[in-house]
């Protein structure tokens, strides 16, 4: 079935180690100053313990040698004052190193994001409402969405451990110097009680991420909706705080229950993992008093002993507690990869070979794209689609079903019908948002799922129902290009044969006016019909061969809509169009008309054809002068 494209998992999950190397692969290749900081920071964070425990160890013997005060004071003070400095030069080095890193990985971080955001932008349109892509799109946001976790957490948290990883290291050297079974002790009691953690761990990530997504991702689209001016109005009409107050208010309580049921979980393993940190340390402790009194360990040597044993524990206590937020970040970036390896297909081929061979590199794609391709204008573009059904992923019923129609080169074609009867459905098949379930459309004779994407996506200027508009500048929106690209001079044209040259006017900093106040306090808002005009002028810009309109007049009002009439013929020129509307005096302006209903053609033809047929157009058709006129009346009543 070819309109449900394989959701294929990803290579699987991958280690921590394996999921270190990446995002070590990853500051590499953006901010490689990372590497070295981290290390300082670990190096100097790590050994600056022991500079103050080598230094007492040093006081006690040259007191237990007892030589002349004088030279002993001398030699203490020398002795402070140089432990002094050496600590001092190792805590500013690594607080700048730790700083210098932490500052990097905010654009190492923004690295990683844009290959999400790159992976949905490029993602076949039909996968990108399939409810179980949704969620692994909402999992793999986890990892980059800059609250420090994930990709972030891997690095904030290594750097957290690593310079417990030397401070045990050295701890541990020094004690296997007297006894290396006391190492081998303390290694295994660790081992376990990491072991008993992390159990922990993974059940709270079972139950308080992955089984609990769904109601996550509820909470937060209620949130976001909330926060969305548009749905503002509708809140507050009808009443919906207290609905909404309830939906958020199941969804916190079922989540809370999780978190506490993990909590618990957790309490129950820190209680078995304290009694062996208080075994381990009990024995060790034990062992260098035993040392001291009949083995012979001076009372420098215990000090340094002692101190390492404290080191030892503490630092591997923190780095078991690190290394498990780190495994925890790490199941954070197997979602993420996993998100990025699945649905390997993308809308563009030059996405689709560098997410294969290697992500890391997809940036690059963009810039390869094959932005010169133009079709010619004035060539024939005739599309058929032939014996075409199509069933949305998931739905039990076809949306069209065996579809047979040919839009002829420089014909305007209308398709019209009740609501459902498929119409939107036929222009996504058309622009190859989706593709058939069965059947074929031939551009020219050639299947168009054979050209390239982003070429096929150039013929086309559409205009949907929906009228999508960017935070952007009103240039931005309409050119849908950067500011160096695109062409000033056609973009008031556009506007101005869309009909917004009034509106542009008024504009404080002309088309640089930002469309809202997200990113302009000086941002406007527009009507939904100069939305739909504007999104007009975004198609007219684009001047493409062939022109989809989805209902482009559903929100103008009277006269905006008799205008658009009046300039369809001009605007569309001797193009091919296929033109959707519920209007039908619109609708025979067009050169044929198609009838659709419950997903077929019933009626096709030109206006006139049609109306002496005397079927199910001309009734609708009928029933529409008949409003019309009834509404002349009254106005002129
Ligand atoms: N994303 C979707 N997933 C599942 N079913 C869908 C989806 N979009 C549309 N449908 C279903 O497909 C059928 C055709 O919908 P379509 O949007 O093509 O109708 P339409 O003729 O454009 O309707 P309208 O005049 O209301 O815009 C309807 O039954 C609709 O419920």
């Amino acid at each position: 079935m070819r309109a449900r494209r394989k959701i294929e998992k990803g290579q699987g999950r991958y280690s921590v180690w394996e999921n270190l190397r990446y995002v070590i692969a990853g500051i590499v290749k953006w901010q490689p100053l990372v590497i070295p900081c981290t290390i300082i920071h670990a190096l100097t964070q790590g050994l600056s313990v022991y500079v103050w425990l080598y230094a007492i160890k040093c006081i006690i013997e040259i007191f237990e040698q007892s030589v002349k005060a004088g030279a002993e004071v001398q030699k203490v003070l020398c002795l402070v004052a140089i432990a002094a400095t050496t600590e001092l030069v190792m805590l500013v080095a690594s607080n700048l190193c730790d700083k210098q890193a932490e500052g990097r990985m905010h654009d190492v971080e923004y690295h990683f994001a844009l290959f999400w955001t790159t992976k949905v932008w490029t993602m076949p349109f039909c996968m990108h409402e399939d409810p179980e892509v949704q969620k692994n799109i909402f999992k793999a946001r986890r990892a980059i969405n800059s609250n420090g976790n994930g990709v972030a957490g891997l690095h904030y948290w290594s750097n957290q451990l690593l310079p417990n990883l030397v401070r045990a290291v050295m701890a541990l050297v020094l004690l296997a110097m007297i006894n290396p079974f006391i190492v081998i002790l303390i290694l295994s009691l660790t081992f376990l009680r990491f072991a008993l953690i992390n159990k922990a761990s993974i059940f709270e990530k079972e139950e308080c991420e992955n089984k609990v997504a769904k109601e996550q991702m509820a909470s937060w689209t209620y949130r976001e909706e909330t926060a969305d001016f548009a749905y503002g109005k509708d809140i507050r009409l009808f009443q919906m705080q207290k609905p909404l107050y309830q939906l958020l208010r199941k969804e916190s309580s079922f989540l809370n229950q999780k978190h506490i049921l993990a909590q618990n979980k957790y309490a129950r393993y820190y209680v078995i993992g304290d009694i062996l940190g208080f075994l381990e340390e009990g024995i060790t402790y034990g062992f260098l008093i035993y040392k001291v009194l009949f083995g012979g360990l001076t009372v420098a040597d215990f000090t340094l002993y002692l101190g390492s044993v404290h080191n030892a524990s503490t630092a591997l206590n923190e780095i078991f507690t690190k290394f498990i937020i780190i495994c925890s970040e790490s199941r954070h970036v197997n979602d993420y990869r996993d998100f990025l390896e699945s649905n390997i297909e993308q809308d563009s081929e030059n996405i689709k070979s560098s997410f294969q061979k290697d992500y890391l590199a997809c940036e690059d794609a963009f810039k390869e794209t094959n932005a010169d391709f133009k079709w010619e204008k004035d060539a024939d573009y005739e599309f058929v689609f032939d014996h075409v059904s199509f069933q949305y992923p998931g739905a039990d019923s076809y949306a069209l079903k065996d579809l047979s129609i040919c839009l002829k080169s420089g014909e305007k074609l209308a398709i019209v019908g009740l609501n459902g009867a498929g119409k939107s459905t036929f222009v996504k098949l058309l622009c190859r948002l989706y593709e058939p379930t069965q059947g074929h459309i031939y551009l020219n004779g050639i299947d168009i799922s054979e050209y390239d994407l982003n070429d096929y996506w150039e013929l086309l200027s559409p205009v949907f129902q929906e009228d999508e508009s960017f935070a952007f500048p009103i240039a931005q929106n309409v050119s849908m290009q950067t500011a160096r690209t695109q062409n000033r001079d056609k973009i008031a044209e556009s506007l101005h044969d869309a009909d917004l040259a009034g509106k542009l006017r008024e504009l404080p900093f002309g088309i640089d006016t930002y469309l809202y106040k997200n990113l302009s306090d000086d941002g406007i808002d527009l009507s939904g019909g100069q939305k739909q005009k504007l999104m007009l002028a975004r198609a007219l810009y684009k001047a493409a061969p062939v022109i989809v309109l989805d209902e482009p007049t559903a929100a103008l009002d009277a006269i905006a809509e008799s205008k658009s009439y009046e300039n369809f013929n001009h605007m569309a020129g001797g193009r091919t169009t296929v033109y959707i509307s519920h209007r039908l005096s619109s609708t025979k302006f067009c050169d044929r008309i198609a009838m659709f209903e419950a997903g077929g053609l019933i009626e096709y033809g030109t206006h006139e054809e049609l109306m002496q047929k005397g079927g199910k157009y001309a009734g609708l058709f009928a029933v529409q002068a008949q409003y019309y006129a009834d509404e002349e009346e009254t106005c002129y009543a």
